[in-house]
């Protein structure tokens, strides 16, 4: 018991246990009250115990009548005290933590939702749920667990330990026989659960990625008839985790039967010596009772504080899991400049982009004037780094060398949130919400009135396919609008970029799962909506580039030919070739 409440205080040095408490202070009448509650129930079972020493001395050996009745009110009145103030502790308690977890949920929502394009490379979907289904829920499970134990069991432990010494000093002799073997028994447990509890959790938040790839990916895997690597793969982290788990169940119920053993053993110690006591008349039958009432009643919350022991390193390994994330950089956003409605007029200086952990350039050495309005169609073979310029400009990445200015102003100068509001894009991989068409396309302009949702309907060729839903613009499209066509879905999105006003358009590959009656229309009402705007269009279909002013043809990050659609078709470059490919011809 000594060690486990020294290393509760060492823990509590411990800089994330520090931190997480830090979140409970805003709850401090609550654990106040809570631990008052688990104080009275703390006392209550060593009453429990002096009232049933009491009960065989005056009742079955005086035989006074009043024990009668005294004996059951007591008994029921105990009871009532120590199982309310154990529904009391345990109600606010729970309380506090699922507070305390709803905080710890956002703050990693939010977070997350800010972090740099790079960290979402690094952490894969799997690894960040699990921080909310799991580390946040175990550290703090863990951490009320430990607090119930540490004080409720601690006030048992020590009134029972005060009522075995005041009726057998034989007793603190049996302590020191099983406290050095319980703490070598809680020094082996910690450092072996320790280090599977954090392979445990790895091995979860690997099994979440697997189980999401292959759910994504099931027609691939079905047309390629790789069930068996599928399974085998699975199986082997499944098996993994298995081993892992049982590992953890062997070490911690090695626990609980090895400590009992020794509790055991000084029960059988302190019984004997307790027998040879009364027989030479220096131990009442009453007393009696008590002292052995109360030497079981020390079991189990002994057992539980040795328990303690696990629970905070388990506490230890989830709030180092969830305080690393929350710990992640930010993406810098230095700018103090705040722009309102911009022109559109955009240069890039010398912009370089090399991604992390990559050797090569994405973008190398690219200089570009565009003015308010333009519209430049971003064409060239896959890889060439046309995606990779666009997202340049509302920095989701920054340029690893040079700059980029809008209307003059330096992008790195300028807030994100009013870099952004500037941009609309359509974007190669779709994003759709699981809610309606409307809540898709309203997503992110809250303020739109009827008229222009309508309006952005007709422009995106949307309207005859919302007239034909018996619920329209209300119909619920699914998870990640898998009751859509691709065709559909690029609609949408474009609905939702249109009716965003933005003087800044980016349309990655906007067109590309669009039939050509579809993409004639938005083309038509796109070129409409584009007058007066900056328009960059990422398109492999050549066919949407005769909207654009300006062609940008890109080679291995740089600009291998600039210059009008029609200009550059009659130069017989590396356009003229592409363009031949797909059998397009600009006049
Ligand atoms: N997030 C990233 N991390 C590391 N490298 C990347 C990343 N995105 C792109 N790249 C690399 O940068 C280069 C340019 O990619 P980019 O996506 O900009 O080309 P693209 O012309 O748009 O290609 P596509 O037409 O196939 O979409 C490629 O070599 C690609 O592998």
């Amino acid at each position: 018991m000594i060690k486990t409440i020294k290393q509760f205080v060492l823990s509590k040095i411990d800089p994330d246990i520090r931190r997480l408490m830090g979140y409970f202070p805003p709850y401090k009448w609550r654990i106040i009250f809570s631990v008052i509650f688990m104080i009275l129930a703390g006392l209550g079972s060593s009453l429990i115990a002096k009232l049933l020493g009491l009960l065989t001395n005056v009742g079955f050996y005086d035989q006074k009548a009043w024990i009668i009745i005294a004996a059951p009110i007591g008994l029921i009145f105990i009871a009532l005290l120590n199982g309310g103030s154990m529904f009391m502790s345990n109600y606010l308690l729970g309380e506090v933590s699922q507070a305390v977890l709803q905080t710890i949920r956002s703050q990693i929502f939010h977070r997350i939702l800010r972090w740099p394009s790079s960290l979402y490379q690094t952490n894969s979907t799997g690894m960040v749920s699990s921080k909310f289904v799991f580390e946040a829920n175990f550290g703090l499970s863990n951490a009320t667990k430990a607090f119930i134990v540490l004080v409720r069991d601690s006030c048992q432990v020590f009134a029972l330990t005060l009522m075995l010494v005041w009726h057998n000093a034989l007793l603190s002799i049996v302590c020191l026989i099983i406290g050095p073997m319980v703490i070598y028994l809680l020094r082996f447990i910690s450092s072996k659960l320790k280090s599977i509890m954090a392979s445990s959790q790895m091995s979860i938040a690997v099994l979440l990625v697997r189980v999401k790839e292959a759910y994504e990916a099931h027609q691939l895997i079905k047309v390629s008839g790789t069930y068996p690597a599928e399974i085998e793969k699975f199986s082997k982290i499944n098996r993994e985790i298995k081993n892992l788990k049982l590992r953890m169940t062997r070490v911690s119920s090695l626990g609980t039967p090895a400590t009992q053993f020794i509790c055991m053993f000084g029960v059988a110690v302190v019984l004997t010596m307790a027998m040879i006591q009364t027989q030479l008349g220096m131990l009442t039958l009453g007393d009696f009772v008590t002292f052995l009432a109360a030497l079981l009643l020390i079991m189990p919350p002994l057992r539980h504080l040795t328990g303690l022991n696990s629970s905070f390193v388990m506490m230890k390994v989830a709030a180092n899991s969830i305080f690393d994330t929350l710990d992640q950089p930010l993406e810098p956003d230095n700018g103090q400049i705040s722009i309102s409605s911009a022109k559109g007029n955009l240069e890039f200086k010398h912009v370089c982009l090399k991604y992390p952990n990559s050797t090569d350039y994405a973008v190398h050495d690219f200089n570009l004037k565009v003015n308010s309005g333009d519209c430049i169609a971003l064409v060239g073979l896959s890889g060439s780094g046309k995606s990779s310029v666009v997202n340049l400009i509302p920095r989701f990445w920054n340029p690893s060398s040079g700059n980029i200015y809008l209307d003059g102003i330096d992008t790195q100068n300028i807030s994100l949130k009013s870099l952004r509001n500037q941009i609309s894009i359509v974007s190669q991989d779709v994003i759709l919400f699981d809610d309606t068409i409307r809540a898709n396309i309203v997503y992110g302009s809250p303020n739109a009135t009827e008229e222009e949702i309508n309006e952005a309907v007709r422009a995106s060729a949307l309207e005859d396919f919302i007239s034909s839903l018996s619920l329209g613009l209300d119909t619920p499209i699914g998870e990640a609008g898998d009751r859509l066509s691709g065709g559909q879905k690029q609609r949408i999105s474009i609905a939702r970029a249109i009716l965003k006003k933005a003087p800044i358009l980016i349309f990655d590959e906007a067109t590309s799962a669009l039939d050509s009656v579809s993409e004639n229309q938005i083309k038509t009402s796109l070129s409409r909506l584009m007058k007066g705007k900056t328009t960059f269009v990422v398109a492999h279909r050549l066919s949407t580039i005769d909207i654009a002013d300006y062609v940008v043809v890109m080679s291995k990050g740089t600009i291998a030919e600039f210059g009008k659609p029609s200009v550059l078709f009659n130069k017989n470059g590396l356009f003229t070739h592409l363009c031949k490919l797909q059998n397009i011809k600009i006049f």
